[in-house]
């Protein structure tokens, strides 16, 4: 059997993803602002290789040749974030013009170039200045992110189509609230369910705004969904994974489909429930024209703590393969909720690559990204609306709390020189993209 890009609707885009922290560095240049992220690397332990992102993959400098690599591989988008700190260094008030300016260059590169330039406005880059106010515990930042929101698409709002307001929202606040190991790395649950909170108030105030600025562009939001199975039809298992599901997916999936938390969650939270005040879920519930789901593998759930299945393989993050929970996720939020159109805005692996002879055998990204679009095309073939698919990453790149110790890239950077280097995963998607009818 093989995957073909035939196998997907005519109109389905094939694209690659980065975001702005990871791979841009010059993170002291034209005027850009300390991010919460500059703050967290300069603390020592908290990065595994005690790196940070002040060079990254020199986008800032390289981009015209990494959009010309974009390019090469064939296919129809590029997703990228804005960095918040280039275009507001306090986070609010005066304006960046130089972090505009080269936004502006860089998306005017992407269509001279025929790609479609998919924008995050939000990918974990607070504004420090920010942050000393409470960050996204504090309710204010939600109506900052707004006011950013419209200063982007006011500048780049005729030539970007597609608007993402938040990457991962679940990162932005649980890993980085309650588990401690994103930035600003605080461990208080009713600290993150306040971050959360404001994070979904921040994407709908954002919303309402650009809806005025940008009539007739596609907004919506980005959201990591990890499948929750029970290790085992056992009572207690499956209420593990139903509490997994509903922390991790429906604590946001809800606010935003249906306006509303999720009861069994928020009884479960007691006393840490955020603050609601009239008009909140009004504004999460915004309708949006397209859910951006990151997909990486499944948890099983045990009454005593996750499992991890023997019978699989897994990453160099320690993530299972399992495509399967792909197809599973997307026909169950297609089935659970009246959802807009859905893109993989996110899908691939971290692999230990070796450079040999100037090439990157990566085979066992080969077969998770043969396997995973397989399971974005079984999702199609079962009704659901995807739209899209988009491989983390483009390039190995700034891997946060790991550094630069976990390569997700399809092209190899050689942080020494900052020479990129197609691996064979680049080769396979080339050929898939381009209608070379790549083989499973
Ligand atoms: N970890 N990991 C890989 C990848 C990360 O590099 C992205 O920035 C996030 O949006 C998401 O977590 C996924």
């Amino acid at each position: 059997m093989t995957i073909k890009r035939t196998d997907f609707p005519d109109n389905f885009i094939f694209g690659v993803a980065t975001s702005s922290y990871q791979i841009e560095g010059a993170t002291n240049e034209d005027g850009r602002g300390d991010s919460i992220w500059d703050t967290f690397c300069r603390e020592p332990g908290r990065i595994q290789d005690g790196t940070g992102g002040d060079v990254a993959c020199d986008h800032y400098h390289l981009w015209p040749q990494d959009l010309d690599l974009i390019q090469s591989l064939g296919v129809d988008a590029y997703r990228f974030s804005v960095a918040w700190p280039r275009i507001q260094p306090d986070g609010k008030g005066p304006v960046n013009q130089k972090g505009l300016d080269f936004y502006e260059r860089l998306v005017d590169g992407m269509l001279e170039r025929g790609l479609q330039p998919y924008l995050t406005l939000y990918h974990w880059d607070l504004p420090q200045t920010l942050q000393d106010e409470g960050g996204w515990v504090n309710r204010e930042t939600a109506y900052r992110f707004a006011e950013y929101a419209r200063v982007v698409a006011e500048r780049l709002g005729g030539r970007v189509r597609s608007y993402a307001t938040l990457n991962e929202p679940w990162c932005s606040s649980i890993l980085s609230y309650q588990i401690g190991e994103h930035a600003p790395g605080l461990q208080d649950r009713r600290a993150a369910l306040a971050a959360a909170h404001h994070l979904l108030l921040g994407h709908g105030e954002a919303v309402k705004v650009m809806r005025d600025i940008v009539p007739g562009s596609s907004l919506g939001i980005v959201l990591n969904l990890q499948p929750a199975y029970p290790a085992s039809d056992r009572e207690e298992d499956v209420a593990a994974a139903r509490f997994a599901d509903g922390t991790f997916n429906r604590w946001f999936l809800d606010p935003i489909f249906r306006g509303e938390y999720p009861a069994d969650i928020w009884d479960a939270y007691g006393e840490d429930v955020p603050t609601v005040q009239d008009g909140d879920f009004a504004a999460t519930s915004q309708p949006i024209d397209f859910l951006g789901v990151n997909y990486y593998s499944r948890s099983v759930n045990g009454a005593t703590g996750n499992v991890r299945p023997s019978e699989s393989s897994y990453t160099h993050m320690g993530w299972e393969v399992y495509p399967q929970g792909l197809t599973d996720l997307l026909v169950r939020i297609n089935h659970d909720y009246t959802v807009p159109p859905v893109y993989i805005t996110e899908n691939g692996a971290a692999y230990p690559d070796e450079l040999e002879g100037g090439r990157v055998h990566d085979a066992q990204r080969v077969e998770y990204f043969k396997a995973h679009v397989q399971a974005t095309s079984d999702a199609v073939q079962q009704g659901v609306n995807v739209a899209g698919y988009f491989a983390w990453s483009l390039m190995d790149n700034f891997e946060w709390a790991f550094g630069y110790s976990r390569r997700f890239g399809m092209v190899y950077v050689d942080y020494g020189n900052q020479q990129r280097i197609l691996k064979d995963s680049a080769k396979w998607y080339q050929t898939l993209v381009t209608r070379q009818d790549a083989g499973v």
